[in-house]
């Protein structure tokens, strides 16, 4: 039933699956409140613990005057499946304020609108006891020796405002049910992620033999420190297990393999294991575990994949012939993602044996668990069961909501969307194909505003499968901007290793896929030479990631703003956190990029001030964070960037005269 003041369209809530935030995120909660006649009304954001506890109670102001539609942010504690409610309520003294306010300087009913006012004061008083200010508030209504309007100045002044607010006094109180609120630990939502292939890390010709010899967990830890000098935080394996040889593809994904071919790493399983097993040449599992453990004495994380699908020689294919399917003549169809063949993989039909598959990947989950892997990167989630990742994920956060899954699902934003309410935490997107300002602006704009409610964006700029055109045609420039770009407007971002080398030669031309990809062959890089020569945009991206650490506003999500700026090829956007920054004042930090690699471009920037926090026509300090120039700025300010020096300026900010913050 519609309660006595009425509250309707709350959000966050979803219709199918549970709200998310991250452990001290601050996230918006909105809902319209109305009532009938013209009496004010007020409204609150209840907020409540894991336990059932109220933490806090947030006061809610109409976002735009006539809306009807209220508001109020607020910030989540610990990690727990909290709830919220909304609560309405009649507010007779803003309705008497508000009135009175007309009334006494018109003469009208001056002594019954005092007392009036008088009354509701002493209720508020007996109420809060302890706080003199209302019954004071109350004597001077009734104080004849002063003049009608010092005695209603005594009630409508900011100070008695401000009591109010906090303690309103609130009649025919209205309270929606409690929504859930599950709030995962920070890792869930930020996060800077590597991408590397550890077979090819020490990866050696053997001029003896005339063939490779594989990197190996311990030639890969090797690489471990660079990343994490870099403000790496997450180290993502592709997977790590034996790899089939029926079918193994050969380089630049040939359909035959030559004899030292390794395959593809995705082909899972052969005679020396399968999902739960590591790949001989890197080590063994003890080897991973002393990984992981390295990673974590550098600060990283490592994430793993989980591929779920088999080469013809995994185990599982002859233990369990019901969990493929056989066509008419016997064989079984490989997977694919149309129009993509992966002519070396059988796909698992969960519909064979669900009991089975599911007991058997639970099994797997957790045996990497125990071994520290806290983070799974979930290849094509899409062509399996949503209702499984929905049991397997409920089932892993009942008892270990510490463990971060990542939906790698390029696929139609329903699905997208679905996979994100059944539980994964992280979802990749369509960053690197929206590469316009029109494309980002929109994009960027969806993914932090309605869909932040249960899908966080993890923006990748490049993966073994994607070398976008942009980066394609760019060159040097075009990796530096997306770096940018990914690295300030969402939490969570990633690379694929040689990124920071600018590798940008497809297969072909128009193909996204690399030359000479990684996923076929090994590929050790030249770390030390790249950077002494200087062809590495190594020191930008450690540049970035500790701006993100620096500054609490790039952890955020919901918080990004586009700003004005009167070409195509300019591009700006901020993110600001309330009193994140030194000395209690905002974070604020300003991009502003120039998405041509090709071209200078200039341009006039016209920043929203009051969405950055500063009064309209303020002038503010922006100092760029890559130059180390400040400048003083207003509402119009010229830009010109010039991708041959740098294709963006990343301002923090503060008022003019006190420094940027
Ligand atoms: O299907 P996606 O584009 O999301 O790509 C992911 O899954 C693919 C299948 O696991 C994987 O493809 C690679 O491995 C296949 C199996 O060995 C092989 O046939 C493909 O040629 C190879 O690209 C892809 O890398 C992964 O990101």
């Amino acid at each position: 039933m519609i309660g006595r003041i009425p509250i309707l369209d709350v959000s966050p809530v979803l219709g199918y699956g549970t709200a998310k935030a991250a452990a001290g995120e601050t996230l918006p909660v909105r809902a319209t409140v109305i009532r009938e006649g013209h009496a004010a009304l007020g409204a609150a954001v209840v907020l409540y613990d894991p336990r059932g506890r109220r933490h806090s109670l947030s006061p809610m102001r109409e976002i735009a005057p006539g809306t009807d539609r209220y508001g109020a942010d607020v910030t989540v504690g610990h990690e727990g499946r909290w709830s919220f409610s909304v609560e309405s309520w009649s507010d007779p003294i803003a309705t008497w304020r508000r009135d009175a306010s007309v009334k006494i300087p018109l003469g009208q009913d001056v002594e019954l609108v005092l007392e009036e006012g008088a009354r509701l004061f002493d209720r508020a008083a007996r109420r809060v006891p302890r706080r003199p200010e209302m019954a004071r508030t109350a004597a001077l209504l009734r104080d004849g020796s002063r003049t009608p309007e010092e005695r209603l100045a005594a009630a409508a002044g900011p100070e008695v405002g401000a009591r109010l607010a906090a303690e309103p006094l609130r009649e025919h109180v209205t309270r929606t049910k409690r929504f859930p609120l599950v709030v995962h630990r920070r890792r869930a939502l930020v996060g800077s992620w590597y991408e590397f292939f550890p077979r090819s890390e020490g990866a050696v010709m053997d001029g003896d033999r005339g063939a490779w010899r594989s990197g190996t967990f311990a030639t890969a830890a090797k690489r471990l420190p660079a990343i994490a000098e870099m403000g790496f935080d997450v180290v993502y394996l592709p997977p790590i297990h034996p790899v089939g040889h029926s079918f193994r593809k050969g380089p630049n994904n040939a359909l035959a393999a030559g004899p030292g071919d390794p395959g593809s790493v995705w082909a899972i399983g052969s005679e020396a294991g399968g999902h739960d097993a590591v790949h001989p040449d890197l080590g063994t599992v003890a080897d991973f575990e002393e990984f992981v453990a390295e990673a974590a004495e550098q600060g990283l994380e490592i994430a793993l994949d989980l591929a779920l699908q088999c080469s013809p020689d995994h185990p599982w294919v002859q233990e369990h012939p019901e969990w493929f399917t056989r066509r008419p003549d016997g064989s079984i169809a490989y997977a694919e993602n149309p129009p993509k063949k992966y002519q070396d993989i059988y796909p698992l039909n969960f519909d064979g044996d669900p009991e089975g598959i599911y007991a058997a990947v639970l099994r797997i989950v957790r045996f990497w668990m125990e071994r520290g892997v806290r983070i799974f990167r979930v290849d094509n989630p899409h062509t399996k069961p949503v209702a499984f990742w929905e049991r397997l994920l409920g089932e892993i956060a009942a008892d270990d909501p510490d463990v971060v899954f990542l939906s790698e699902a390029f696929t139609r934003p329903a699905m997208m969307a679905a996979l994100a309410k059944a539980g994964f935490h992280q979802s990749y997107t369509y960053f690197t194909w929206r590469n316009s300002k029109e494309e980002l602006e929109d994009y960027l704009t969806e993914l932090s505003r309605d869909s932040a409610t249960y899908m966080r964006p993890n923006l990748f700029t490049n993966t073994p499968d994607i070398l976008s055109g942009y980066l394609q045609q760019g060159g040097r420039p075009a990796f530096e901007v997306r770096a940018v770009i990914a690295a300030l407007a969402s939490p969570a971002w990633g690379v694929y290793s040689g990124y920071e080398l600018c590798e940008n030669t497809p297969i072909n031309p128009g193909s996204e896929e690399y030359l000479d990809s990684e996923k076929f062959q090994y590929r050790p890089r030249d770390w030390a030479a790249a950077d002494s020569a200087g062809n590495t945009i190594a020191p930008l991206l450690r540049k970035l990631n500790s701006l993100r650490r620096e500054h609490p506003a790039l952890q955020e999500l919901r918080n990004l703003r586009f700003h004005h700026a009167d070409r195509p090829e300019l591009i700006c956007f901020s993110k600001r956190l309330a009193g994140a920054g030194e000395n209690d004042l905002d974070d604020v930090v300003i991009a502003v990029v120039n998405l041509d690699p090709h071209h200078a471009h200039e341009a006039t920037v016209r920043l929203d001030l009051p969405a950055l926090g500063f009064d309209p026509g303020s002038r503010i300090t922006v100092t760029d964070q890559i130059s180390g120039q400040s400048y003083i700025w207003g509402e119009a300010n010229y830009v010109r960037l010039d991708p041959r020096f740098q294709s963006a300026h990343i301002f923090t900010a503060g008022p003019a005269g006190q420094g940027s913050r």
